[in-house]
């Protein structure tokens, strides 16, 4: 009988942060588990991770860590290319890697005198090619999804959709406004709202062949718990959930100011509202104004992530901010924990609402594209955690609402009840005997066997 090995992970996410900072939390959380891991980053996303590790006083050293083995690959393009067009992007990296992809491995495996082989690799979406490299080379493969179950379950039943005649295969769109539901017990949602319908068409061209390709993943994992979407795990037997991901001192890959986290400890708590968009929405000038605006109206504390590649976005002269502290990255997963964090204005990205729930904090909802809107439903109407915005007539979110929403989601005891309980429930899966605990054990042993 051979002896018992530890599963041994290659985790390759899609090299944009909203995938890669799942995969790092995901990369620590097995590694605790005494698993090894190989993070295999493209060498652009991994140039910016190294930057931001050096400037950083906190790189750690412990033995997770330890275990965590980082590898690159080049994704095909000049390394003095932006890499902001994300269609030329994706199919570079999906042309350029899959060749590249089985000699990395080898040489892994090579490592450690050949003891320790890559035993699963995980991939996340748009990475699915690399689960076709590895059923070749007879290594066992699983999806971990950055989004929500609720919106793996939808993109799986793209051709679902288009047999029922509520999507249109030639353009990707709903053929009439509706409302539909994909199994009985979910809640209903617009069929403008699934989460490709914000995106060109090529991406749902490119969505359909890669839920082909996932399919070849054993597992389909999520970070998310089955309370907070149960009804999407009944659309497929491989969604699993071993969620929320709650390790804070795994860096999120980008250089933070962390020392936004000083002038919070300054104020009393639950006094400052939180605003960030997350790493890829670009804010239009004329909502940046408002926005701007709407914080001085309030006249709170507020902390806001205003990204230094928003490029063309211009403060308005009357502008004072003199509440506020404006950062470009900040250790988001410390500041929703923060007790002085009184809400959060948000995208409503599933790596931004996963720690708002889990951090007990209520959210005011501005979701830019795909999948946030219906995460953005989840937060409001589902788990009732939070409120969203109403647009003027012309489609702007003014400085008024702004002002008036923030002041009556503060007022509302309801929210901020649900929001804790929602927390208490949602972190009680991560605890030993808790299910996603549970799920995430039977994982790693079946990857071992
Ligand atoms: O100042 C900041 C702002 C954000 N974050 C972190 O950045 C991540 C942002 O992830 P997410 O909230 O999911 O937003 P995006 O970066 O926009 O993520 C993309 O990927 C997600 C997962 O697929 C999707 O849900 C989003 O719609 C998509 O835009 C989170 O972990 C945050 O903690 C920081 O560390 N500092």
């Amino acid at each position: 009988m051979a002896k018992t090995q530890t599963s041994h992970f290659l985790v390759i996410p899609f090299p944009v942060l909203g995938h890669v900072n799942p995969f790092m939390q995901f990369s620590h959380v097995v590694a605790k588990h005494g698993c090894k891991v190989t993070f295999l980053n493209t060498e652009s996303s991994q140039k910016r991770a190294n930057q931001a590790a050096s400037a950083s006083a906190s790189a750690s050293s412990d033995q997770t860590a330890a275990r965590i083995n980082f590898v690159t690959l080049p994704d095909g393009l000049d390394p003095e290319d932006e890499r902001n067009d994300p269609l030329k992007f994706l199919f570079s990296i999906k042309t350029s890697m899959p060749p590249l992809l089985p000699k990395l491995i080898e040489e892994v495996n090579e490592l450690d005198g050949g003891e320790n082989k890559i035993s699963c690799i995980v991939v996340s979406m748009n990475m699915g090619w690399a689960l076709e490299v590895g059923q070749k080379m007879g290594i066992k493969g699983a999806l971990l999804f950055p989004g929500s179950a609720t919106t793996l379950a939808c993109t799986d039943s793209m051709h679902r959709l288009i047999d029922e005649g509520i999507i249109d295969p030639q353009n990707g769109l709903p053929t009439k406004k509706q409302e539909i539901k994909l199994c009985p017990d979910m809640p209903s949602m617009d069929s403008s709202r699934l989460p490709w319908c914000t995106l060109p068409k090529p991406f749902f061209d490119h969505l359909l062949q890669e839920m082909q390709t996932l399919r070849l993943g054993s597992w389909w994992l999520c970070n998310t718990t089955h309370q907070l979407e149960p009804w999407a795990f009944s659309l497929s037997p491989k969604l699993l959930p071993i969620g929320p991901f709650i390790d804070q001192t795994t860096a999120s890959f980008w250089q933070e100011d962390t020392d936004c986290l000083q002038w919070l400890d300054h104020h009393p708590p639950k006094s400052v509202i939180y605003i960030s968009f997350g790493s890829l929405a670009v804010m239009d000038p004329t909502q940046f104004t408002e926005l701007a605006l709407g914080l001085d109206l309030l006249q709170k504390p507020f902390l806001w992530v205003v990204r230094p590649n928003n490029k063309g976005l211009v403060y308005p002269q009357e502008f004072k901010g003199c509440k506020g502290k404006i950062v470009g990255w900040a250790p988001q997963k410390k500041v929703l924990a923060h007790p002085t964090i009184a809400c959060f204005i948000s995208h409503c990205g599933w790596n931004s609402t996963m720690e708002g729930v889990y951090s007990g904090v209520p959210f005011l909802c501005w979701p830019f594209f795909t999948d946030q809107f219906q995460d953005k439903a989840y937060v409001c109407d589902v788990w009732k955690v939070g409120m969203g915005f109403e647009k003027d007539e012309n489609g702007i979110i003014t400085r008024g609402e702004i002002k008036k929403k923030v002041e009556e989601l503060l007022a509302d005891e309801g929210i901020r009840e649900r929001s804790l309980k929602l927390k208490e429930m949602t972190l009680n899966n991560v605890d030993e005997g808790g299910q996603s605990s549970n799920n995430l054990n039977m994982f790693i042993n079946w990857a071992k066997e």
